[in-house]
């Protein structure tokens, strides 16, 4: 067995209640609690606008979903009040989802506790970070054309992503299949439903990505030196010192920054990565200027049991509304580790439509969460993302139907049958 193979230890897995919670900045919380006039069995869930809650409940009521469940005599009843929904019966729902709904059912008072607990930190709108264009594309072996290209974004945006991003200004010998990043961002740059940053691995990259037209940049370093050398041919220290002098360019020019740390959990070459060397790039590229720090576990080998630990790690030298996480679904644990994250304060959270992608420096990582998933969760959370669920299963589709090949997404998988 490999290290990167090693079973979870759960010994080594704080609980939520060790987890500091005094240094979220964020104000804006969830809250569950019990509700104390009605008596036993009644909850209420404080999470997103009044708004977008009222008209759910009222295409709820009036059956605009096209297969809801029945309610059944005995069920909850939902009510308005105020900002929350107010949930009466002998079961507590948390839900819900445009077309799709899943339920959550607690008894009484002792599981009311246990949700407060879950729901508490969570933050009420999460930012999902697109990244199809690049990472969901960059590994695939056949050509995608500019033009499908191209109308990936569009239909991204149109469903309501507020960040994608869009290619990389990469060696076209190391990623063939960005070879046409110059073509993409001119023919996107002036697009103004959401913002469109492009990876830049050095300042030819970054000249090339201004010339093209972007308007924002991400940086990648990795946690790990094998990585380092094996995804961009230089150490780690050499590839800080390269990103220093494209953020000192950036500043000049007001482009703003991501940073990415990779391989935050495990190297396909080295094996398990310390939290502390993720904690320390992070900080290194956060010093220097990033706006934004996403946490790449690059071979998808993270569980909730090292995950937690590296974003304690992160989180004692970034601020926690500077980071995000980026999960790759190898080993089908990226929707656990998206929700301790949450639980920790985490809202900015990356996915790739239908699932695409894979780093071609990662042998065996897998495509990247679906952002179908991640949207279809959230939901369930009753967390906003202002995503259009079917608007976006319509775009996995397109892109699937393009690849030739079945969704990667569990929740496009489930909506066909
Ligand atoms: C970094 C380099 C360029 C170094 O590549 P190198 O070979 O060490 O560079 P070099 O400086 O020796 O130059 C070699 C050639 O590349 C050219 N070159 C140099 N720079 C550029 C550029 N920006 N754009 C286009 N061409 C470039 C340069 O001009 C020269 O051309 P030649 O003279 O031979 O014709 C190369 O290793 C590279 O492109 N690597 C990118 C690999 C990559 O994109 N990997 C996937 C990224 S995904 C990731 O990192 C993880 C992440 C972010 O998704 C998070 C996660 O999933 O966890």
């Amino acid at each position: 067995m490999s290290s990167l193979e090693e079973p979870l230890v759960l010994d080594k897995l704080p609980s939520l209640s060790t987890i500091h919670l005094s240094r979220r900045s964020s104000s804006k919380r969830c809250s569950t609690s019990g509700d104390q006039e009605t008596g036993l069995g009644n909850c209420w869930i404080e999470c997103g606008s009044s708004n977008s809650y009222e008209e759910e409940l009222k295409e709820y009521r009036q059956g605009a979903f096209s297969w809801r469940h029945h309610t059944r005599e005995n069920d909850i009843v939902w009510e308005s009040k105020g900002r929350n929904f107010e949930v009466h019966g002998n079961r507590c729902r948390s839900q819900h989802i445009a077309n799709l709904q899943h339920s959550s059912y607690c008894n009484d008072a002792r599981p009311r506790d246990i949700t407060k607990k879950i729901f508490k930190g969570m933050p009420k709108y999460v930012k999902i970070v697109e990244v199809g264009p690049r990472d969901g594309l960059q590994n695939e072996k056949n050509l995608v054309s500019t033009s499908v290209k191209i109308e990936l974004i569009h239909r991204l945006l149109s469903a309501g992503l507020s960040v994608v991003e869009a290619t990389s200004f990469v060696s076209p010998k190391w990623v063939p299949q960005l070879a046409d990043a110059k073509e993409v961002v001119e023919a996107v740059k002036n697009l103004e439903a959401g913002r469109l940053p492009v990876l830049t691995p050095n300042l030819k990259g970054f000249e090339a990505a201004v010339a093209a037209g972007a308007k924002e940049i991400a940086v990648f370093a990795s946690a790990s030196e094998s990585f380092s050398k094996a995804n961009i041919n230089c150490t780690i220290e050499q590839s800080l010192a390269r990103y220093r002098d494209v953020i000192h360019a950036s500043t000049k020019l007001s482009i703003p920054v991501r940073g990415y740390v990779s391989c935050v959990i495990g190297c396909p070459v080295e094996g398990s990565i310390s939290p502390s060397k993720v904690a320390y790039v992070a900080k290194q590229l956060y010093d220097m200027g990033c706006c934004e720090i996403s946490l790449g576990d690059t071979t998808g080998i993270g569980t909730p049991g090292t995950v937690i630990p590296m974003l304690e790690a992160v989180m004692e030298v970034v601020p926690i509304e500077k980071l995000a996480v980026h999960f790759h679904d190898t080993y089908g644990q990226s929707l656990p580790n998206i929700l301790v994250s949450l639980q920790m304060g985490i809202s900015v959270v990356d996915a790739s439509v239908a699932g695409l992608g894979g780093c071609p420096y990662a042998k065996g990582a897998s495509g990247n969460v679906a952002t179908e998933d991640v949207v279809y969760m959230l939901n369930g959370l009753g967390i906003k993302t202002n995503v259009d669920l079917q608007k976006l299963l319509q775009t996995g589709d397109f892109i699937c139907n393009y690849l030739g090949r079945p969704s990667g997404s569990k929740v496009a998988v489930a909506s066909k049958i």
